[in-house]
């Protein structure tokens, strides 16, 4: 907005919408629409207050897309995730995510050209490139084909001795998936062998287990890969990916998300590649939140969470830049997407005071995805982020109703605090209790959900504001993979194969509360309406006019 100042910043009047209204945006994490069965976790729960929406107020509940093409993804078979479904609520309009961008820089070939590349490059001749990242085709995080045409570029480009250490997914793809990756990859090594490109698998685990951690909830987490992707040590030592895996998975329980760590070592039992001094690395996710660990402790000098040991001399490059406030990593190969005036930023300049709260696992969703992937306040002055400390070391099914309550409490407080005009939370239970495949827990988790809801409302009726509900993505409303047809499948054995992922589906959108204007409804003329079109109609229920290039506003004001 630079040299055009303040001015540019303020936004018009609503012609028919008041000021000052206290409004509650809630976020339910994984909380799509689906057809009423026993897999539907929303549907078998009891879930009253999100229920009432539908029925007694119908012109101000309705469905909104939250995948593909309408939030910035590649296309209509990419499932919905946090990062682009907060990033369109948050920025009004739909940008070009990670996913697309990175396909885009590979297929043009751009991304050899960029300076990322060519600061990794110098390690070729003597140095080892190792990439660190996801292996799935998921596409939330990254995606298989995007490492393999990497791995052919880098190749072809001069990388001669190549170390893949990869992170088994089982949450954006089926449990059990991951044998079937490492395969592939496996094969796709060999042909590089083949092609005396010295390239192999050297460590793994499982990505909830190992590495991918985010919002600093359990540094344990990053010092697991640390130490064996840099160290080479590990619980377990294996000679293939292959082995490693199909070994790792005979233990009862045992799931890709959580997998041990584990290296491949040599036929003397000595670690194939630890990562050393003169070596490039590059972790190969596009998404931000859970690789911004493990790319400060590559990068930052100063580092103390955890202790490194060794901290190797190493030219390293993200896959995307991950946080753009603190130019994290300083190298990346692809630029990410600009995500500038969101509505937040636009808010603070014209007097909203917002309040925003989440436990960890989804704190920085509501304020670094919601402000276009930037860390930190716009104005320390009319902003207030709380954070509630998210449990530690359990799978969430042990703890459906995970921070829920508290989370509402912090919302009623503040709205009955009259400190803040909007007070944004997510509720995550019906997405980290659906990733865990577990029915019975994420009903209750869906229930838990539901009362906090309640909670706020309660606050909002007695404060005359408004309340607008939605959310980022599907998944607790289905728990099943299914045939074309909706058909529950089974696998071999004749067991239900459970759906741990996100899904396509849309989520609802509510609004009401006493101090929604008579009149106010969802228009009928945005039937494609998606989550960037919920940023302007939020703008308008504070009482201003949404910039022009947002998405269209959602409701209309009838006179009556
Ligand atoms: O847990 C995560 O990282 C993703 C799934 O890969 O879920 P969400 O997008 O809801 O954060
Ligand atoms: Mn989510
Ligand atoms: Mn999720």
């Amino acid at each position: 907005m630079g040299s055009a100042g303040q001015n540019a910043w303020k936004l018009a009047d609503h012609p028919k919408l008041p000021k000052g209204k206290t409004i509650a945006m809630v976020v339910l994490d994984g909380w799509g629409e689906a057809k009423p069965d026993q897999y539907n976790c929303i549907h078998v729960a009891h879930t009253p207050t999100m229920d009432s929406f539908k029925t007694t107020a119908p012109e101000k509940w309705r469905l909104i897309k939250a995948h593909g093409t309408a939030v910035g993804l590649p296309s209509e078979d990419d499932m919905g995730n946090s990062e682009v479904g907060h990033n369109a609520l948050g920025a009004g309009r739909i940008f070009a995510q990670g996913a697309k961008l990175v396909d885009l820089a590979l297929a043009s070939g751009k991304i050899y050209d960029g300076e990322g590349f060519k600061y990794i490059k110098q390690s070729f001749n003597n140095g080892t490139l190792h990439l660190i990242g996801l292996l799935s085709d998921g596409g939330v995080h990254s995606r298989l084909d995007q490492l393999q045409l990497l791995l052919k570029g880098a190749a072809e480009r001069g990388a001669k001795r190549i170390r893949v250490h990869f992170l088994t997914d089982g949450r954006d793809v089926l449990d059990g998936s991951s044998v079937g990756f490492v395969e592939t990859l496996e094969k796709d090594l060999s042909n590089l062998r083949e092609k005396a490109v010295d390239a192999q698998i050297a460590s793994g685990g499982g990505r909830m287990y190992v590495t991918m951690d985010r919002y600093e909830n359990d540094w344990n987490v990053v010092k697991r890969g640390w130490d064996a992707q840099v160290l080479g040590e590990a619980p377990y030592k294996f000679r293939s990916g292959v082995e490693a895996v199909k070994k790792l998975r005979e233990e009862p329980k045992a799931n890709d998300q959580y997998l041990p760590p584990f290296v491949i070592v040599d036929e003397s039992g000595n670690p194939v590649g630890p990562i050393k001094d003169g070596d490039a690395v590059v972790t190969f996710n596009f998404r931000a939140d859970r690789m911004t660990m493990l790319a400060k402790a590559l990068e930052y000098a100063d580092f103390d969470k955890f202790d490194r040991v060794r901290v190797p001399k190493i030219h390293y490059a993200g896959m995307l830049q991950y946080d753009g406030e603190l130019k994290l990593p300083s190298h990346y190969l692809v630029t990410p997407p600009e995500i500038e005036r969101t509505s937040g930023e636009y808010l603070v300049h014209n007097g909203v005071r917002t309040f925003a709260c989440s436990e960890t696992v989804k704190f920085g969703h509501v304020t670094f995805f919601w402000n276009g992937n930037r860390s930190g306040y716009f104005n320390e002055e009319m902003e207030e982020y709380v954070e509630i400390p998210s449990d530690v070391g359990i799978t969430f099914n042990v703890q459906p109703k995970m921070k829920a309550l508290e989370i509402a409490e912090k919302a009623r407080d503040a709205i009955l605090s009259g400190k803040f005009d909007q007070v944004r939370v997510n509720l995550p239970n019906g997405d980290m209790v659906g990733h865990t495949g577990d029915i019975e827990a994420t009903v209750v988790a869906c229930k838990a959900a539901d009362g906090a809801v309640q909670m706020i409302i309660d606050a909002i009726e007695q404060v005359g504001g408004i309340y607008v509900i939605t959310a980022d993505h599907g998944n607790a409303e289905d728990m099943v993979k299914r045939d074309k047809s909706g058909k529950p499948l089974l696998d071999k054995s004749g067991n239900l194969q459970i759906l741990t992922s996100h899904t396509l589906q849309p989520v609802p959108i509510a609004i009401g509360g006493p101090g929604l204007k008579a009149g106010v409804r969802f228009r009928n003329d945005v039937p494609t309406g998606g989550l960037a079109n919920v940023a302007a109609t939020v703008i308008n229920l504070h009482g201003f006019e949404a910039p022009n290039d947002y998405e269209p506003t959602l409701i209309e004001v009838v006179d009556n």
